[in-house]
């Protein structure tokens, strides 16, 4: 292929030599194009590659750049092997390799790294060690108790160490390092500028109406416990329009020294546990980098390089950015970007570092030169190329695109950036053959396949070939983005089902599925009853806290119910035996989990159970990173599906931006880390521990509610996203939605019509079974909880007094067969209850039905969802039964939330008729009528069994 000859603004920028130079320019502008012809320019004019840092954000980039530089210019592949065009990362790793064996001595500790010092790239493995460390770290530490008590994933401790590496703030062995610690107190008056803001009136019809922050603060102790000490909503909302002003400081005080001290202690050990057993995690490489180069002022001249460049600038982190003025010698400085790509905030990439350059060098200039000049070079002049011509897409799909950035992510956000203030771009291609269209439909996937089915060989979706010309599109030209990887894994089932060919890009690495690492807990479990490695994990993923985790560990006091699940377990023969009553047991009943299925079936030769060897064969495969093409991957002339993320820097002909559905995307809810680091708030607990009331218990933290009432959610990454998936599109760009589209997908110049699929099932095999139709949210929600969830969890444990789990399970399952009509023959007295019960019912029968009922909890939305055992339709009542094994009664109050959330289902279905939900004891052949919860007492149960 030839190489494009640059436009004028390209070149300005490759033969742009001296100084510094800043492109934030949008998609497919030719940045990565310009920076590498810039590279091979500097060596043509006589620099050496050793000169030249060129920084890019993937190995595969840095191949690839190397090849391109080749292309132009007399260095040939092996000169440039060594050469500094690399990764953050890999550059780090070779400087700590060559020069930091004393780095951490900078930070008072005394373990060195050693050549057999490794990276370790695998965050399970590295979760896995994390979590062996913080259980000794809480043994040595009594004196963190009160803050460990709150925790309850060891993996939020480690990402919350991430954040603080990534954004400057290290530990030393007393303390930390520079002014680390007043990031972690963080900035009052910034604050109290947010929080007049949030509080200022807003302007209402007839005068001003309250403060956005008053408002959000109404129900403030609603569904929380607070200590004795936080202010009554009405104390705190005694004001209006607006609050008094002196909450902002009442809320912002705070003791927070044990919670530092706990963060100090858990960061610092675990560097020093990590650098004992010989690793170190991308995070800790760029920190050590840094303190050398930092500390080392001989050591930092030295290497300092004539020409630094870094490309894809918008995903750079702060200390990134600091790294990079660390590592120039001169002002010869050249960043790319884009800040409309930037989509790794939860990378802590920041996406300030583009928008904000000038300001930013400025500031990072003073904060490193400090009490020592370590950038030595001006700041002041910066120019800045805009390159504005796009090769990728057509001119329509462009002006689109930029609406992208403008679009408001929920009901009652208002943004105040219009589409005139993002730069347009020109498309290069005079083409105006392009198809915008936008589509919703109850069964969005069956929808978008229905669709595709009537692109391919569709000369009205003619694209683009090689040559300029138009050819009739085929599946391979068309992609479909999600934002969420669970839409895309179900829309490959449904395109299963109906014989479209869909190809899951870049395969799955199948032993980091939270079906493998669950399985290898249980293993390990089978393998050593007291495994400490196996039962966190079980007992973690069980929604046990931290601190009772320690505890159940500590005293081998594990729940019933898991004992006699993992008796059921070792009285199995087969490993895949094994593995399927594992999966049973989660519900994971998709392509990952059978393809393990398989796999280990194969490894383990189909039936001897050596569990050491399957555990090892585990470990040894995660430790490879083994990526596995899920079995349905057709191959071939396929549809690419993938993630936005995924997407990033790809482009495809003819794209479909699928499930822009509420709760999706942007995806409801946030994490439930217990402890956070916020810009401008510092390091907060939203739990507190305390014996306040006479007995240790978790209390919210008042204080936490008001500062982040005043932090509100940024949905700029999330209009990021979309930005980025658009400019993916070539020729077509398609949107759809379901039948609650998100305020992004309705907020669009769009108009989107509204569809029936008609789509042909092929005739692959599928069971034949009456489904429900129900018209409410998908249930691709991260807020998605099972009817379990708001059920006392005792009611899990042991309640068939001995008969066993399995036993339950058979039970249901002959119920299921037998209600859908299949010669099955009852194999206990249970079974002949069932079976005589359901030859009473006269009506349609309907088994295993997906239910799932959406809940308002405050603001937020949240989808119960669950299997109904069986429903009996007849024309004026419907009846939803639910088998219960246990011997006693005493669970029924539990079993009524349960059956509570399918009556409000069911009901929503069939409004004509009457609903009874009731529980059949298969024990004695009781039919128990249930009397149903109202809606608002379950959102109640919602709200106090999670935090939203
Ligand atoms: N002057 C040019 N003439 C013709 N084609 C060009 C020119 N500059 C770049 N291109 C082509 O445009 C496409 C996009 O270029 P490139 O990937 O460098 O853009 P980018 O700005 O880095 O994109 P993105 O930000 O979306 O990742 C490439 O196929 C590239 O070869």
């Amino acid at each position: 292929m030839t190489e494009p000859t640059p436009n004028a603004r390209q070149r300005e920028l490759i033969e742009a030599t001296e100084g510094i130079h800043v492109v934030d320019a949008g998609a497919g502008t030719g940045k990565t194009f310009a920076i590498t012809r810039r590279y091979a320019n500097l060596l043509s004019e006589g620099y050496e590659p050793d000169d030249v840092l060129l920084v890019t954000f993937t190995n595969n980039a840095a191949t690839e750049m190397k090849e391109r530089v080749v292309a132009r210019c007399d260095y040939s592949m092996s000169a440039l092997r060594d050469a500094p065009i690399s990764t953050f990362h890999s550059f780090c790793h070779d400087l700590l390799l060559e020069y930091g064996a004393d780095a951490p001595s900078y930070l008072g500790i005394d373990d060195q790294i050693t050549g057999s010092t490794k990276l370790l790239e695998n965050e399970v493995i590295e979760a896995d060690r994390f979590r062996t460390f913080l259980s000794q770290f809480v043994d040595a530490h009594p004196e963190h108790e009160a803050v460990f008590r709150v925790l309850n994933d060891p993996t939020s401790v480690l990402e919350l160490i991430r954040e603080l590496a990534a954004k400057g703030v290290f530990p030393t062995v007393d303390g930390w390092y520079r002014d680390g610690e007043a990031a972690l107190d963080g900035d009052f008056e910034a604050f109290e500028e947010l929080f007049a803001e949030a509080n200022a009136p807003n302007e209402g019809a007839n005068g001003a109406t309250q403060s956005d922050l008053r408002d959000s603060l109404s129900g403030f102790e609603r569904d929380r416990c607070f200590l004795p000490d936080a202010p009554g909503e009405g104390e705190l909302r005694d004001g209006y329009p607006s609050i008094d002003a002196k909450w902002a400081e009442e809320a912002f005080v705070e003791d927070r020294e044990a919670l530092k001290d706990f963060v100090h202690d858990v960061y610092v050990e675990y560097i020093q546990f990590a650098l004992r057993r010989n690793y170190l995690n991308f995070s800790f490489l760029q920190l050590f980098a840094f303190v050398l180069l930092c500390e080392d002022h001989a050591l930092r001249e030295s290497i300092a390089f004539e020409q630094v460049m870094v490309d894809e600038f918008q995903d750079t982190s702060e200390i990134q950015f600091k790294l990079a003025l660390l590592l120039a010698g001169t002002d010869n400085l050249c960043v790319v970007g884009d800040w409309k790509q930037s989509i790794y905030g939860f990378q802590y990439a920041a996406v300030e570092n583009i928008r904000s350059f000038e300001r930013r060098l400025r500031t990072y200039k003073r904060e490193l030169n400090g009490e020592y000049e370590r950038v030595g070079f001006p700041v002041e002049e910066v120019t800045t190329i805009p390159l504005r011509r796009n090769y990728r897409s057509t001119q329509l799909i462009l002006d689109l695109s930029r609406h992208a950035l403008t679009v408001p992510a929920t009901g009652s956000e208002s943004i105040e950036r219009t589409v005139d203030d993002i730069d347009g771009l020109e498309a290069d291609s005079a083409r105006g053959h392009s198809t915008i269209a936008a589509f919703t439909s109850a069964s969005e996937r069956e929808a978008i396949l229905d669709r595709i089915e009537t692109i391919v060989g569709n000369d009205d979706y003619a694209v683009d070939d090689e040559n300029g010309d138009l050819r009739t599109p085929s599946y391979d030209d068309i992609a479909v983005l999600t934002r969420t990887r669970r839409f895309g894994r179900e829309l490959q089932t449904t395109a299963d089902e109906f014989g479209v060919p869909v190809a899951y890009e870049g395969g799955v690495k199948l032993f980091e599925t939270d079906q493998a690492i669950l399985l290898l807990a249980w293993l390990r479990i089978l393998a050593d009853e007291d495994s400490r490695r196996g039962w966190a994990v079980v007992l973690e993923r069980a929604g046990y806290t931290l601190a009772e985790v320690e505890q159940i560990l500590d005293e081998r006091a594990y729940p019933d119910a898991m004992v006699s699940f993992q008796e059921g377990l070792a009285a199995m023969e087969s490993i895949g035996a094994i593995v399927r009553q594992i999966f049973e047991r989660y519900g994971f009943a998709d392509a990952s989990a059978s393809s393990l299925v398989a796999l280990l079936q194969d490894v383990s030769d189909g039936t001897t159970r050596n569990l050491g060897g399957m555990i090892r064969f585990i470990e040894r495969s995660l430790d490879a990173e083994a990526t596995h093409e899920i079995d349905d991957n057709p191959g071939g002339d396929s549809i690419t599906v993938q993630t936005i993320h995924a997407a990033k820097g790809l482009e495809h002909p003819i794209v479909i931006v699928a499930n822009i559905n509420r709760y999706s995307f942007p995806p409801s809810g946030g994490g439930d880390d217990r402890i956070r680091f916020e810009d401008p708030i510092g390091l907060r607990q939203t739990k507190l521990s305390s014996t306040a009331h006479g007995r240790p218990h978790l209390y919210d933290n008042w204080r936490y509610r008001v500062l982040s009432a005043c932090l509100g959610r940024d949905y700029d990454e999330e209009r990021r996203l979309l930005y980025v998936a658009m400019t993916r599109a070539q020729d077509h760009l398609l949107f759809s939605a379901g039948v609650e589209p998100s305020p992004l997908f309705e907020n669009l110049p769009l108009e989107p019509e509204s569809v029936e699929p008609e789509l042909k099932e092929s005739g692959i095999d599928r069971t034949e079974q009456t489904r429900l139709q129900v018209s409410i949210p998908e249930p691709d929600v991260p807020a998605g909880q099972s009817p379990h969830a708001l059920m006392d969890d005792r009611v899990f444990e042991d309640r068939e007094e001995g008969r066993g789990i399995e036993f339950g399970n058979r039970v249901h399952e002959f119920a299921e067969r037998y209600a859908a009509g299949e010669a099955v023959e009852p194999a206990s007295d249970d079974e002949r209850r069932v079976r005589d019960f359901i030859d009473g019912l006269d009506g349609t029968l309907l088994v295993e039905e997906d239910a799932y009922l959406p809940v308002a909890v405050g603001e937020q939305q949240v989808t119960i969802s669950g299997v109904i055992d069986l429903l009996h339709v007849t024309e004026d009542r419907v009846e939803i039964v639910d088998y219960k094994t246990d011997l006693t009664r005493d669970a029924v109050d539990e079993y009524r939330k349960q059956l509570s959330v399918y009556y409000h289902v069911v009901r929503h279905m069939y409004p004509d008729r009457e609903v009874s939900p009731a529980i059949f004891y298969t024990a004695e052949g009781d039919r128990l009528e249930i009397d149903p919860r109202p809606m608002g007492e379950l959102s109640g149960l919602v709200s106090s069994n999670e935090e939203y």
